[in-house]
């Protein structure tokens, strides 16, 4: 038998704390799966079962918050993240709801197979400040991928190719839609056409960064329909009168123009709880915050 002596004495109680503390963390590892599992369950047994099961009564935030990592506030930004009201009960969630909790709770399952990074549109109505929040976030945050869409209208002053857009001609929009580049297009204001090249999208994604596109409803319409996993939200007026006051103030547009496109607004605005996330862009920096938040995984 080797005799033991003082410094090796502590190496082996190193070895030994070592290997307690590993097992502490696979333990840990093993309770935290185990009752993400749980959650997973119990969300399927509420949507098998009647409305009136406890499972189907339990609120999702308590459900969320049953899992050891989700606090409060970050069970509040997950359910914000699916598009599920506050008060929401787990039974009465809708059909698309159930899908998005479902992969959710499937998605933190098998956490190293998560994606870590996301495709995030962002749309609203005519002169909510789209653009002006796009331009923010590209100006204060270089580390977003902003989506460059090719376009048939004329640069404006300052815009630059390959920046601001791909300024194309109609011949080379033709072109693009053959060649099946684009994620999505649309005709928009019936004026010009927009597209939203997809090869750099999916190799940013494949990289794992997020993406994000500034795109008109028909074109987030379109991405939901290509990519359901992508993050769709709606950028809100503070009030009616304020959209207004922003189509009219921008002077872009001649007064026939304008009543067209606030009629189109009004559409557009209805479409809004099509949208997982909604933002009112009160201030341009605060919605810029809220739509770059929305681009890391959680
Ligand atoms: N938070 C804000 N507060 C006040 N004015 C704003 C705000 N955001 C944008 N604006 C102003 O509103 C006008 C319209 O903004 P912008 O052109 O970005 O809208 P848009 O949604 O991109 O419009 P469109 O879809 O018609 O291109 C601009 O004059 C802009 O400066
Ligand atoms: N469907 C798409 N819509 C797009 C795309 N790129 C921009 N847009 C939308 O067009 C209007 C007008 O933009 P403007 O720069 O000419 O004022 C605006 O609503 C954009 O959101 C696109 O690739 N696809």
């Amino acid at each position: 038998m080797p005799r033991v002596t003082p410094p090796d004495v502590d190496r082996a109680a190193a070895a030994r704390a070592a290997v307690a503390a590993r097992r502490a963390r696979a333990a840990v590892k093993q309770s935290v799966a185990a009752r993400e599992r749980r959650a997973l369950d119990v969300a399927e047994s509420a949507w098998a079962g009647e409305p009136t099961a406890p499972e189907a009564t339990l609120r999702v935030r308590e459900l969320l918050m049953s899992i050891p990592s989700l606090g409060p506030t970050r069970a509040d930004r997950v359910m914000a993240l699916l598009g599920i009201a506050g008060s929401k009960r787990v039974g009465g969630l809708g059909v698309r709801q159930r899908t998005k909790l479902r992969d959710y709770l499937l998605g933190r399952e098998g956490r190293g197979q998560l994606p870590t990074s996301r495709l995030v549109v962002l749309a609203g109505p005519t002169a909510v400040g789209k653009g002006t929040v796009s331009r923010y976030i590209r100006e204060h945050y270089p580390n977003v991928l902003l989506s460059i869409s090719a376009t048939t209208r004329p640069p404006r002053a300052g815009e630059v190719d390959g920046e601001h857009y791909y300024f194309v001609s109609d011949a080379e929009f033709d072109d693009m839609i053959a060649r099946g580049e684009f994620l999505e297009w649309a005709t928009v204001h019936n004026a010009w056409r927009y597209g939203t090249p997809r090869p750099p999208i999916d190799a940013a994604l494949a990289d794992g960064r997020s993406v994000l596109l500034e795109i008109d409803l028909q074109g987030a319409r379109a991405v939901r329909g290509a990519m359901p996993e992508a993050l769709l939200v709606f950028l809100l007026p503070p009030s009616w009168e304020e959209l207004v006051r922003r189509l009219v103030g921008r002077g872009t547009e001649s007064p026939e123009e304008q009543a067209r496109r606030l009629e189109t607004a009004k559409v557009e605005l209805r479409a809004q709880d099509e949208f997982d996330v909604k933002i009112v862009n009160r201030e341009v920096g605060q919605a810029a915050a809220e739509v770059v938040e929305l681009l890391a995984v959680p």
